[in-house]
This record gives structure tokens, sequence and C-alpha cells, in this order.
């Protein structure tokens, strides 16, 4: 992120403690800043600046950090020598990770840096004292690469030779969950969540989906959309990380896609059942006390996969946000952010009615709700130009001779290898069920049980819908397994990676990998949000059976080596999404395409000419929380308007290239 590390807006309470331990004075604030920023000695400050109050400097000298609490946006720095501690919370759990891994890379110092040695540090203090002149403070500079090798290397994570094996003595040594951090450069700070560099944390946005992300901390309504693999959801774990969990709801509209962000499903936070009750009865459903809080709490909706919430789903929560936030604006003035891509799968039609209204975009609220949209171009998923190319055509329902002769030709290749089979996409979930359920019976040797524990049975259910991991996973030798989390970006080892189970050690299968990798499994943890915000652990190996999917729990999802028929899809958008699970056309078979497979839905494409102009709108508000209210192009001159549009016209925007 290009957001400055060493700057933090969270809650801050302040307590001093006397010689005895008691807490004298108290501070708290609700907003307040923290910078790190060094004075003219060069030792590091943080200074706190609570609203409208003057900032406030504590020395980072023989302090503790308590991290265990991060990912919440919660943490307490002790300093010893001023017997005081500084809890923070409220704090975006991205921006705080940041900052804390700046402090700790800051604090060890750089190699190439000339360190003061002790005398010389005494001289400086003295001369400065003796000058009568008041210190002056600057901000810390960014972390340099060099300076994150370094800071890797002393806490384990990077030992010489290799990039990203930590050697056993340190990993020893590593506390995870308390940090000490003293001037003195010898010690080590054991910080792997801060330093990591197998993990997605480590992946930078890029230039466009930075854009996205601004808007969304400037407080933005905002819808983005784009193809397959354009990093949407990716985006969107990044956009959740940079926003105060307090009143930050995540949701998707499916259980696989929640999970994806940790979130929740649309339909579970809303508490309006499937939405098919009258208005009346919807508003009286969302009034009872724990629903009414739930929506009284949110500040910030996030919906991942907007293209299957049906239009007058969408159209009720509005209305019933407004309802009973009792505030006029849209959605009650909750800050939306939506993404999806309309051109993947629909939402499930229940009725005749509602395919008037079938998209969120058909409905009467979505123009009134949505302030900046936003195309995202990019493919991450595919590296491959010429699939990229192929999958853009597929995308709009268009598809040439050319085309069809490439993704015919994939009938014969051979995409197995390591006794790792494709895993077939089924356009029905039932068909993928008793692929699954046959062939692992169909395997000889005994079946090992593998039980989910979930932090609460009587939730079981609610974990079911949206882990993908099950809560029993029956395995057997030989059994074809999909990787369920990134264990390890850079060997492979990530979501969606195709194995077969090879051994079983310790009770534990091995599973190995497509590339050749081998791993034994650990159990992992999978957390997701309630409606009402309470969290849900299950903790289960991470594999799941993988002879089999259906298309539609494939949504979201990168795949290895898969095979399709897609004689029997169904919805517009069905081939398109089964392909472009893909990462590559080496990686995929069509067992039988034809070109009557694909088609794009009319509305949706209507919809997306219409975008553009929009897309033209909100590239010319300026963002920032003082530009909430303006108009397209205000405080723009007409020629540089006049520029501006003829280049966004000039843009493709539902591209072919
Ligand atoms: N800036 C980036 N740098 C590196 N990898 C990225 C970046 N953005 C996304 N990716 C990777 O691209 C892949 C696809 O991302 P993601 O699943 O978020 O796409 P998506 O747009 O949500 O796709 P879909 O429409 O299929 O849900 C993921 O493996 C993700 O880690
Ligand atoms: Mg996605």
């Amino acid at each position: 992120m290009d957001l400055n590390d060493a700057v933090l807006t969270c809650a801050v309470n302040i307590h001093w403690t006397n010689a005895v331990g008691e807490v004298g004075r108290k501070l708290a604030y609700r907003t307040a800043t923290l910078r790190l920023v060094r004075n003219d000695l060069r030792e590091m400050f943080v200074e706190v600046t609570p609203e409208k109050l003057k900032p406030l400097k504590l020395k980072l000298k023989d302090m503790m950090v308590h991290k265990k609490f991060m990912s919440e946006g919660k943490a307490t720095f002790n300093f010893k020598a001023e017997q005081c501690a500084l809890y923070l919370s409220n704090a975006p759990p991205g921006t705080l990770m940041l900052f804390l891994r700046t402090i700790f890379v800051k604090m060890n110092g750089s190699e190439g840096e000339q360190q003061e040695t002790p005398s010389a540090l005494q001289k400086k203090i003295r001369e400065h004292m003796l000058s009568g002149k008041p210190s002056s403070f600057e901000e810390i500079s960014p972390v340099t690469t060099a300076e994150m090798i370094l800071a890797r290397k002393k806490a384990g994570l990077l030992s010489r030779g290799s990039t990203t094996t930590p050697s056993p003595a340190a990993a020893k040594k590593r506390r995870y969950d308390e940090l000490k951090s003293t001037e003195d450069k010898s010690a080590v700070p054991a910080a792997k969540k801060l330093y990591q560099a197998d993990t997605e944390d480590s992946l930078r946005l890029s230039e466009e989906q930075m854009e996205v992300l601004r808007a969304c901390t400037a407080g933005k309504n905002v819808f983005f959309t784009g193809s397959a693999g354009t990093g949407k959801s990716f985006l969107l774990r990044k956009i959740i990380s940079a926003l105060p969990p307090d009143g930050t709801v995540a949701t998707a509209s499916t259980g696989v896609a929640a999970c994806l962000i940790g979130g929740t499903t649309l339909h579970a936070f809303a508490g309006i059942g499937g939405g098919d009750a009258t208005m009346a009865r919807c508003l009286e459903l969302s009034s009872r006390p724990m629903s009414a809080r739930t929506w009284r709490n949110c500040k910030r909706l996030i919906i991942d996969e907007i293209s299957m919430v049906d239009g007058q789903f969408f159209e009720k929560i509005e209305a019933v946000a407004r309802q009973i936030r009792r505030n006029e604006r849209p959605f009650g003035g909750i800050q939306l952010i939506l993404c999806g891509d309309f051109l993947q799968l629909p939402p499930v039609i229940k009725s005749e009615v509602d395919a008037k209204q079938r998209f969120c975009f058909q409905s009467n609220v979505w123009e009134s709700c949505i302030q900046c949209v936003f195309e995202l171009k990019q493919v991450h998923r595919q590296s491959d130009p010429e699939f990229v190319k192929i999958l853009n055509h597929l995308r709009i329902g268009h598809v040439n001779d050319g085309i069809a002769a490439r993704l015919v030709s994939t009938s014969k290749q051979k995409i197995e290898g390591n006794g790792i089979l494709a895993t077939q996409l089924c356009s029905h979930t039932k068909d993928a069920a008793s692929i699954n359920e046959s062939k692992l019976e169909n395997l000889s040797g005994d079946k090992v049980l593998f039980r989910a524990e979930d932090s609460d049975a009587g939730m079981s259910k609610q974990l079911d819908q949206q882990v993908q991991a099950p809560s029993q996973l029956y395995l057997k030798l030989n059994a074809q397994v999909m990787l369920l989390k990134n264990i390890n970006i850079a060997n492979g080892l990530v979501n969606g990676a195709r194995g077969v189970v090879v051994r079983l050690e310790q009770g534990l299968p091995i599973v190995r990998f497509k590339n050749n990798q081998e791993y034994a499994c650990k159990h992992e943890k999978w957390i997701i949000k309630t409606a009402t915000g309470g969290i849900l652990t299950r903790r289960q190996v991470p594999l799941k059976l993988a002879w089999a999917f259906s298309i539609h729990k494939s949504q979201g999802l990168t795949l290895d080596c898969v095979e399709m028929s897609l004689s029997k899809v169904f919805e517009a958008g069905q081939a398109y999404v089964a392909l472009s699970r893909a990462k590559s056309l080496n990686s995929v078979r069509i067992l039988d395409f034809d070109a009557k497979q694909v088609w794009a839905n009319p509305q949706v494409l209507q919809f997306y000419k219409g975008f553009r102009r929009r897309l033209i709108d909100t590239t010319m508000i300026p963002l920032g929380p003082k530009n909430r209210d303006k108009k397209p192009g205000e405080g723009k001159s007409n020629s540089a308007l006049a520029k501006l549009k003829k280049s966004l016209m000039n843009k493709p925007l539902v591209s072919i290239s």
C-alpha cells in the first residue's frame, strides 16, 4: 500500500502508573492520530495527536508491544521508562500491521546506515542541550527493501542462501504474540506475522486497485467491477484491512465468497430471511432487537459477488436500512462498497416477477446508492495473453471460429501429472457430490475421518455454508484433494492447488501437489463473522475432495487442472465462470466445446454500455472527504474537462483486446 506506513488513526487510551504499579492519570480518545517521528538525535518517538488537541510524544525506548489481537485492530504499547501504557483499538488492521512493522524495522536500524556509538550520542545530546535550541522532529522515512530484508534476517525468517525458510534455532527463539523492541540493536524482534514474505499480505496493490482503495477510505459509496481474476476479492480484503473494524461489515452473496473475505453472507446479515416476504414483514423482521442493533451499528457495508444479489432483495434491504436507522439517505447513510462482475453468474431466479428486477442495477435505488464506479482491467489470475484474450471474448458472449477451434483443441490435452487427476467442473451441484462420493468409495484401503472443531457446535450449519472445509472430511490414500488455504505462495501451496494424499503421518495427511511439493497438513483455522458481528471459528485440515465441483460453488475460486463438460450449462456467464477459474489454457480440458454454450445476458451488456458514462463522472470527482458532495467536474476548467472526457471515451470498457 502506498498509504503512509508511519501514520495510524484509531481509538487510544493512555494510562500512567506510579512506582507501585497503580494506575494514576488516564486519558481516552475516540480518535487520535499516531505518527512515528525522530528528533535531531535520531531517537524515535510515537506522537499521539488527539482530534483538535495538542500532540503528546512518547519515546520508543525499552518498549513492549502486545500484538496478539492485531487482526482485530488492537495492540498495547508498554513504555517502561515512562511508566505508561498506550492501548490502541478500532485501528484498521492492515494499517496497524504496517505501523508496527515500521516500528520494528526502524528500531533495528539498517545495515547500511551509520549507527551512532554511545559516546558520540552522549556528545551530541550534551551539545544539543548547551545550544538551548528546541528539539525538532521529522516524520520517519518509509521502510526500504534493504531494511526489510535485514529485519527478516534478524527475525530468523531469512537464513542466508534461502528466501523463506527460518532456521530452526531462530524459529525456537521466536515469540509470536509479544514483541520486545529496545534501542539495543542486538535484540531481535520476533515478528513472523509482520515480516513474512510468502503470504498475500506481501502482495502489493496495482495502481488501479489503489485508486479504488483510496475512494473507499475517503468514505465514498463505491461499485467496482472487472473481469474474472482482476483481483476484486483480493482488493476487497485489502480494503477491509484498511478500514476501522467497528462498523465495518463484510458480506458476500454466497457463503464461499463470504469466507474468502472473512465475512458473513448478506442474507445472514440483513435479517429478513430470503427476502421473499412483503416489505411490511421484512421491516418487522429487521426490527427485532438483534437485527435492528446490527443495522444501527453498521457504518460501512461491503458486498462481494454483487452480481448474485437479486434486485428486489437489494431494494428491500435499502428500505430496511433507512427505516431502522431513521435516516432518509440511501441505505440510511451507510457507506456501500460493492464489487462483482455482472457478466458472471446471475442471481438464482425465484419467480416470473423477479425477472424484471433480476439484477441489483435494475433496482430503483441502485443509481442513488452509488457515487463512484471503477473497472479493474489488469488480469492477475492468468498471465497468458492468449487465454486472457479468449476469456474477454467469452465474457461478452462472443466466440469466433479461431476461439472455438482453440477451445475444442483442449479436449485432447493431457493436464494430469504426478498422480493428480483433473477436477471435473459440473453444471449441477448434485452431480459433483455424487462423483466425489463414488470415487472415494472406489479407492482401496480404509477411510480416515477428520472431524472439524467448531468454536460453537450449535453454529456448525452456518460454518458448513460458509467455510469450504467440511465438518467431516473422509480421506483415503490416493484421494484427490484441493488445498483450501494459502500456505506458502512462493512454493505454490495456494488456495485451489490440486494434490493427492500420498500417506498419513502422525494421523495427518501428507499431500503431493502438481508442482511436486509435498505438504504435511496441519490443522488450520477459518474465521467467519456472525450477523451480529460475533466470531465463529472452525479448525480442520485444509483439504477438500476434488474429483469434482459445481460451477456455482467454484465462482470466486482459482483452480489448478480442471476438466469440464459444458453441454448442460443453463445460465448466461456459466461457461465463462467455469473457464476463468483456470490459470492457463494448458491446465484446462473442455470435453465438448460448442459456441452455443457461451452467452451473455443482454441486459447486463446494456448496463455495461451505460457504465462508461458513470466511469467518466467518477473520474472527474476529486477524492477526499471535502469533496464528498461535489458534482462531477466541479472545480475543473472547461479545457481540462474536455481533455479528460476525450481520454476516457477512448478507453475500452468491456474490452476485447
Ligand atoms: N495486485 C496483485 N498482485 C498480485 N496478485 C494479485 C493482485 N491482485 C490479485 N492477485 C491475485 O490474482 C488472483 C485472482 O484474484 P481474485 O480472486 O481476487 O480475483 P477476482 O477479481 O475476485 O476474480 P473473480 O471474479 O473470479 O472472483 C488471486 O490469486 C490473487 O491473489
Ligand atoms: Mg472474487
